[in-house]
Order: C-alpha cells, then sequence, then structure tokens
C-alpha cells in the first residue's frame, strides 16, 4: 500500500510542536526506515502514518491517492516499541482474535488467520495460543504483536524500535522476519535507532531531525556522506565508517552496503595490517599480511585464535583497519553525535521520576544540554509542602461536610482558580479528569434512578429530579476531591511531599508506628497516578492499532474499559515489584533514620499562605452550614 503525506504538523496538547511540514512518498511494497535521535518525532510521525493521531494539519493519503479515512486507517498496522503495552487479552490465540472481531472476520475463519500469522513469526500455534501473553518473554512478546499486527492482513505495517530490548539472537531472528515480511511485498515502515541492522534491508532512509525531514532518499547515498548522518547526530553504521574509509584508502571500490558485504570485501581484498609499533597500546593486530583464512603469515597465537572461523579472521582486518586507518574518519561523527544520542542509551529509572531527579539527571548526564541559570520556582512551587498538606487535609474535611450545591460549585470556583493560577493547561486537567466522568457520569445516573415518585423517563428507566440532585451533590464531592488530590501532586514533587508528610505523622512515633512506612508508601502511590494515566494512554493506542480506534468518549465505554484493566493491573503489579525490589536493593529499612533529600524551610509566605487557607476553609464550611 503506497501512503503520502503532504504537509504534516502535529502539536500535543501542551503545545509542544512535535511535526512539522512533512511531505513524504512511501511507495507500495517497499521498507522504509525511520530514524533520528530521541525526541525527533519518530514515533509521532509514526502514530499519524498509522491514522492513531490526527494531524494538526496536513494531510495523509493511502493507496489510491484518497485522504486518509476510518477505514484505509484499518489497513495499517502498527507494532509498539513496548510489547507490554500492546497485549492484553487472556491468551495469546485470543489477544491476536481480538483485531480480527474488530474487523468482522467470521468465527470460522479465525483460527486458520490466527495459526499462519503465529507460524510467520517462528510461532507454532499449538505451543502458544494457550499461553498468557503476559507470561511470554520479551522476544515472544514482541513475535505476539507482530503476529497479531499481521492476522489483520494490513496494506502497511509499521514497527516501532522493534528490536529494542531484545538480545542479538532474538534481533537476528526479528531481522530475518522483516526481510521475509518485505520479500512478501508488505510494505514496511520502521522506526529505530538500529541503523546497523535496518539500513542494509532498506529501500528507502527518513532521517528526522527536530519534528522535520532532514534527508530523505536510498541508504546508500546517506552512508556515503557521513555530514548527512552526523548534521542529524546520528553515527553512521559500524560497516560504512569501515568501508569508507577502506574506499578513500584504495582497498576497496565502494562503500559496502551491509556489515555482510564488508566481509565479503575483505574476503576477496586480504588488507595490510599496519606494523606493531604503530598501533596504539594494547592493541591485539598482527603484524604482517594476513591471508582470508587467517592462516598464513600469522603468527602461532593468532591462527590459534582465529583460524578455524574465517568471519573472525576478517574482524581481525577490519578492526585493524579501523583502528589504524578509519579512527580518523569514525571520529568526525562520532564527535558530532549530539547529547540526545548519549542520553539515549540511560537506562529508564523503574519509578516516576520526580521533578528533582530529573533536574538532577539532566544536570549529570554527560553531554545532557547544559541548564542555564536555576529557572525561578514558582510561586506554588517556593510554597512550604506542609502549607500544601493543611490545603489538602482541610480542603478534603470540609468537602466531606458539604451537602449543598452552592458551596461545592464555590469550591469548584476556587479550585479552577488555583489551577489556573498554578498554571496547569486545561487540556492536562481534562486528560486527568477523562477517565473519571465516564465512572461518575454512570453513578449520577445510578442514583437518580426513581421508580416510586417520578418525575420524567428514558424509555424503561424513570427518574427523580431529588434524586439527580443528591446524586449530583455526592457525584460532584467526590470530583472535587479528586480535584484537590490533582491541585496538589501537580504542584508538588515527590521529596517536599514525602518530607512534608514525614514531618506531620513524625509524632506517631512515639506510639511504635513506622511513619517511614507510611510516608513512603503515600508519596509513592500519589507519584503512580500520574504514571497510570500514562500507561492508560498507551493502552488506549494500543487498542486502537487493533482496529477499534474509538474516539472521545467512546474511548471510556463499558467494554473499553473492561479491555484495558487486566493489562492496566498487570502494569501496575509489575511496576510495584520492580519498585520494591528497587527499595530493597538499596538497603531500605523504616527503623533507620534517613538523611531528608529536601529541607523543609517555613517562610513568611507559608505563615500567610497557611492564614489564608485556615480562613477560605472556615468561610467554606460556614457556607456550607447556611446553605
Ligand atoms: N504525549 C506527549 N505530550 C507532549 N509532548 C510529547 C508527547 N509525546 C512526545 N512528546 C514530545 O514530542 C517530541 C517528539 O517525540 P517522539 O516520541 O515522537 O520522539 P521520538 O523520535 O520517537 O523519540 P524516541 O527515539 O526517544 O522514541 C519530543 O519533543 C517529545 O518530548
Amino acid at each position: 500500500m503506497r501512503i503520502q503525506a503532504e504537509q504534516l504538523s502535529f502539536r500535543y496538547e501542551d503545545g509542544r510542536q512535535a511535526i512539522q511540514d512533512i511531505s513524504l512518498d512511501i511507495p507500495s511494497g517497499t521498507l522504509t526506515v525511520l530514524c533520528g535521535v530521541n525526541g525527533s518525532g519518530k514515533s509521532t510521525l509514526l502514530r499519524l502514518l498509522a491514522g492513531l493521531a490526527q494531524p494538526t494539519s496536513g494531510r495523509i493519503l493511502h493507496g489510491d491517492g484518497k485522504k486518509a479515512d476510518h477505514r484505509a486507517a484499518e489497513a495499517v498496522s502498527m507494532v509498539f516499541q513496548q510489547p507490554e503495552t500492546q497485549l492484553f487479552a487472556g491468551t495469546v490465540h485470543k489477544d491476536i482474535e481480538y483485531g480480527l472481531t474488530q474487523r468482522g472476520v467470521p468465527q470460522a475463519e479465525r483460527t486458520e488467520i490466527i495459526a499462519s500469522a503465529l507460524r510467520k513469526t517462528g510461532l507454532a500455534y499449538d505451543e502458544f495460543a494457550g499461553r498468557s501473553p503476559f507470561l511470554l518473554s520479551g522476544g515472544e512478546k514482541r513475535r505476539v504483536c507482530i503476529a497479531g499486527a499481521l492476522a489483520a492482513q494490513p496494506g502497511l505495517l509499521i514497527l516501532d524500535e522493534p528490536t529494542a530490548g531484545l538480545d542479538p539472537q532474538a534481533a537476528q531472528s526479528l531481522l530475518g522476519l522483516v526481510q521475509e515480511l518485505r520479500r512478501s511485498g508488505l510494505t514496511l515502515i520502521i522506526g529505530t535507532h538500529d541503523l546497523d541492522s535496518f539500513l542494509p534491508l532498506a529501500d528507502k532512509v527518513i532521517v528526522m531531525k527536530q519534528g522535520a525531514v532532514h534527508y530523505d532518499g536510498p541508504a546508500p547515498a546517506l552512508t556515503a556522506d557521513p555530514v548527512l548522518l552526523a548534521d542529524a547526530g546520528l553515527t553512521a553504521p559500524a560497516y560504512a565508517s569501515i568501508g569508507r574509509r577502506a574506499v578513500q584508502l584504495g582497498l576497496l571500490e565502494g562503500v559496502p552496503g551491509s556489515l555482510e558485504e564488508l566481509l565479503a570485501e575483505l574476503e576477496k581484498h586480504p588488507l595490510p595490517v599496519p606494523e606493531a609499533a604503530s598501533l596504539p597500546a594494547g592493541s591485539c593486530a598482527p603484524a604482517r599480511v594476513i591471508s582470508p583464512d587467517g592462516q598464513s603469515g600469522l603468527p602461532r597465537e593468532h591462527s590459534a585464535n582465529y583460524s578455524d572461523d574465517g568471519i573472525q579472521s576478517q574482524a581481525v582486518h577490519a578492526s585493524a583497519v579501523a583502528t589504524s586507518t578509519v579512527a580518523a574518519s569514525t571520529a568526525v561523527p562520532s564527535a558530532a553525535v549530539p547529547s540526545a544520542v548519549a542520553a539515549s542509551t540511560a537506562v529508564p529509572s523503574a519509578a516516576p521520576p520526580s521533578a528533582e531527579a530529573e533536574t538532577a539527571h539532566a544536570a549529570t548526564t554527560p553531554g545532557a544540554p547544559q541548564p542555564g541559570p536555576p529557572a525561578r520556582r514558582s510561586g506554588w512551587q517556593q510554597l512550604d509542602p506542609r502549607v500544601k498538606w493543611l490545603g489538602m487535609i482541610l480542603g478534603s474535611l470540609v468537602l466531606l461536610g458539604m451537602d449543598a450545591l452552592l458551596p461545592l460549585l464555590l469550591t469548584a470556583g476556587l479550585l479552577a482558580g488555583l489551577a489556573a493560577s498554578a498554571r496547569i493547561s486545561w487540556r492536562r486537567a481534562l486528560r486527568f479528569f477523562r477517565p473519571f466522568l465516564l465512572m461518575f457520569l454512570f453513578l449520577w445516573l445510578l442514583s437518580g434512578l426513581s421508580w416510586s415518585s417520578p418525575d420524567f423517563a428514558i424509555g424503561p428507566l424513570s427518574f427523580s429530579y431529588a434524586g439527580m440532585l443528591r446524586g449530583g451533590i455526592s457525584v460532584l464531592r467526590f470530583l472535587l476531591l479528586i480535584a484537590l488530590g490533582f491541585l496538589f501532586t501537580e504542584t508538588t514533587t515527590g521529596a517536599p511531599l514525602r518530607e512534608g508528610l514525614e514531618w506531620g505523622i513524625a509524632p506517631l512515633r512515639r506510639l511504635g508506628i513506622r511513619t517511614r512506612n507510611w510516608s513512603l508508601a503515600v508519596s509513592v502511590t500519589l507519584q503512580f497516578v500520574p504514571w497510570i494515566l500514562g500507561k492508560l494512554a498507551q493502552l488506549q493506542l494500543a487498542l486502537g492499532s487493533r482496529g477499534r480506534r474509538a474516539r472521545g468518549l467512546a474511548r471510556w465505554s463499558p467494554r473499553q474499559i473492561a479491555l484495558l484493566i487486566v493489562p492496566l493491573l498487570i502494569l501496575v503489579l509489575g511496576m510495584g515489584d520492580e519498585l520494591a525490589t528497587a527499595v530493597e536493593s538499596r538497603g531500605y529499612d523504616p527503623a533507620k533514620q534517613r538523611t531528608p533529600v529536601y529541607q523543609l524551610r517555613w517562610s513568611k509566605r507559608d505563615t500567610l499562605a497557611a492564614l489564608g487557607i485556615l480562613t477560605v476553609a472556615a468561610l467554606l464550611w460556614w457556607t456550607a452550614r447556611i446553605s
């Protein structure tokens, strides 16, 4: 399936422009590699091409040149970076079947299609169909995801970082699968950092830089010009760097298109190896011209190491060339590798990072953009966390005592004003509340049901105004409690939140209560919320990629939520497990004194804020009493 993009731009809810004016033409039956440093916009572009996000401007054309609509987007399957967020059913069979059900494939045909898709990915149906997808290895999960995508018989298959996290053997067999898919005529787009593996397979390479296309063309032209890749912050594949230098030295005629080609060329042309004296200390290359079989002319100890493996002997040639001559050429791109590439090697932390941790990480990561003068902290961040805890606790108590509409509406206005002053965008707030809204709407309608004294009816259901008002008040009260927690966690990062709480409950230590456990649990739980919401969004996207492209409120239908609950629970439990192990491995001991990571400091501003909170809480409580 051919796919074209015309002047595509995309802006995230927070206003970040991720894609800027991109035009592309990807011919049918080709394999396109999409690369770029972290944050260059690859995943965003892939999601747009898959129809999982709508461009802010521009358009995508599928196949026959018609604008990509809902139906056309169903001809596209996408496999995400993290397979664990893409699997959600109880068995591998059911997981793959989901996409088929969405596409209306008759039940009788499904098993055959599932077995065939699994076979294509190298998994036997009998062995894997009945297993839980959550209990497979990383490589097997990735294969099941690809099988699910293939079962939908897409015209275009998009793979985002397919080899990330796979061991060399699993990555190699995945490459074999990709080659087979390409031979079968499927159009493939692969977002990847693994240029060594994927450039040799590519019919076309698109290099992204800061949300725009930096290069669009064949792989050989890209690898032949070191500046093109270096400008985008990327390092050329090793085979291309070595080959290019060998060409410059007149040792090879052209830059090889893959490691295999390089090795084959080296087999044909034995290379002179520099004298040992001219090699850097510690180099182990032999001192004479060696032949491709690795035997003639080699000192005894070298031939013992390499003679039984032609490839290894060529590795000696290659490494000798690389060490002695190519060093200069490889130095160019590697020196130009920007911080983002260095940053990409950082292992993501298991726990959701706090703002302080992120800042510290950015400041200490080699190559990370150096921070300028410390940004002025907003008024909300400067407040002592104890003030915010006071506001949170008093606010919750007052809210729980409200059972009239007027004080609840007053509180809603107050919280909206506070959120605006904390510069929390309404889009972000909406994203946070979306999962709750449908549930609360349902509860509200449920509380309005009345068979004894109905005021109106919708179909067979009768409702009373009094019941709706009572239910509305309860629902609003709950929503405001959640809003209060949201405001609190949005304006307070982990360390201050925890220190403030620990200070408050410290007196309980005298009663033998392990307050450190409590504060750790509360702070981790509160910080889990944004993490869970992020995972929920990823799961929604995965459902969308399997044919169920629900939009708006339909994304939160009971059926959709039911599908998300199990994988979300598994992710949360997995995360909890990792977090517990991490805490344990750091030698956490609730009985020990801890060095505080955040110093509590009470200032005049905090006294004023605390007085303000007490006054407002008293006024709201009084309004609630008289309403
Ligand atoms: N949900 C989001 N909300 C706001 N901005 C986002 C969101 N997701 C990504 N971005 C931003 O959009 C830009 C492009 O991100 P994207 O994930 O597409 O990059 P990428 O090239 O795929 O990166 P990586 O190689 O790290 O996966 C980045 O600046 C990123 O911070």
